[in-house]
C-alpha cells in the first residue's frame, strides 16, 4: 500500500481511511489487541494520545507487533513530546493547536503533523510554516460545519480533519464537505470496551466507520 511505498506525508494520514480513531490507553496490555481490531474493521492510522504515562509503551508495541498499523502520536504539545513519540515508533503526530516550534520539531523528527486550528489567524500561522492539512479541534465547539464551510472560500487549499465532539451520528455531514478529508473522534475505541477486552465491538465501530463516504 502507498503508506510504505513513500515517505507519509499528513495528507496520506487523512486520506487512508474516512475517521482517525483518537485513542486513551492506561494499560499496555490494551495496545496491541485494540490496534489489530482497529485493523481488522479497515483502520489503520491510530492516534494513540499522549494524555497518559502509559502512552509512548503503547506506541512501542503496536509499532512492534501490529506491522499493519501505522502509529501516530496524538496531543503534541511540545517539541519534546514530538522526539519522544519517534524514538517510540509513531510515524505521524497530531497536535490540538500548533507552534512554529512544534512545527519544526516534528519536521526534525520525521513526523508528518496535523497542527490543530480552530482560527483564520492560526490557519494562517500553520500555514506560513508550510503545514495545509490541518485538524479543526474541537471542531462541534468551536462552529462546526458552519465554519468549515466559510473557511472554504478564503482557505480553499486547506484540508481539514475536524476532531472534537464527531461521533457516529454526525460524521457524515463533516466527511460531506469538500474541504473535510476526514474526520478524527475517540468513539471508535470507547473506555469500557477496553476494560472489558471487547475487541469485536472495537472492530464493528471500525468497520462503521471505514464504510462512511467522503467527498
Ligand atoms: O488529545 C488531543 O490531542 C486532542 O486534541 C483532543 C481530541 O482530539 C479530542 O478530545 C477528541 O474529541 P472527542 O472525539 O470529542 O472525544
Amino acid at each position: 500500500m502507498a503508506v510504505t511505498q513513500h515517505t507519509l506525508t499528513a495528507l496520506d494520514v487523512m486520506r487512508d481511511a474516512p475517521v482517525i480513531p483518537v485513542i486513551v490507553l492506561h494499560d499496555v496490555r490494551h495496545a496491541v489487541p485494540m490496534a489489530r481490531a482497529l485493523v481488522a474493521g479497515g483502520i489503520r492510522m491510530l492516534e494513540v494520545t499522549l494524555r497518559t504515562p502509559q502512552a509512548l509503551e503503547c506506541m512501542r508495541a503496536i509499532a512492534a507487533e501490529v506491522p499493519d498499523a501505522v502509529v501516530g502520536a496524538g496531543t503534541v504539545r511540545t517539541s519534546a513530546d514530538a522526539a519522544a513519540a519517534a524514538r517510540a515508533g509513531a510515524r505521524f503526530a497530531v497536535s490540538p493547536g500548533f507552534t512554529p516550534a512544534v512545527g519544526r520539531a516534528c519536521r526534525d523528527a520525521g513526523l508528518p503533523l496535523l497542527p490543530g486550528v480552530a482560527t483564520g489567524s492560526e490557519i494562517m500561522t500553520a500555514q506560513e510554516e508550510g503545514f495545509s492539512a490541518l485538524k479543526f479541534f474541537p471542531a462541534v465547539q468551536a462552529g462546526g460545519t458552519a465554519m468549515l464551510k466559510a473557511w472554504q472560500g478564503p482557505f480553499g487549499d486547506v484540508a481539514f480533519c475536524p476532531t472534537g465532539g464527531i461521533q457516529s451520528g454526525n460524521a457524515a455531514e463533516f466527511l460531506a464537505l469538500k474541504n473535510v478529508a476526514c474526520v478524527g473522534g475517540s468513539w471508535l475505541v470507547p473506555a469500557d470496551a477496553l476494560e472489558q477486552g471487547d475487541w469485536s465491538r472495537i472492530t464493528r465501530l471500525a468497520r462503521e466507520a471505514s464504510a462512511l463516504q467522503r467527498v
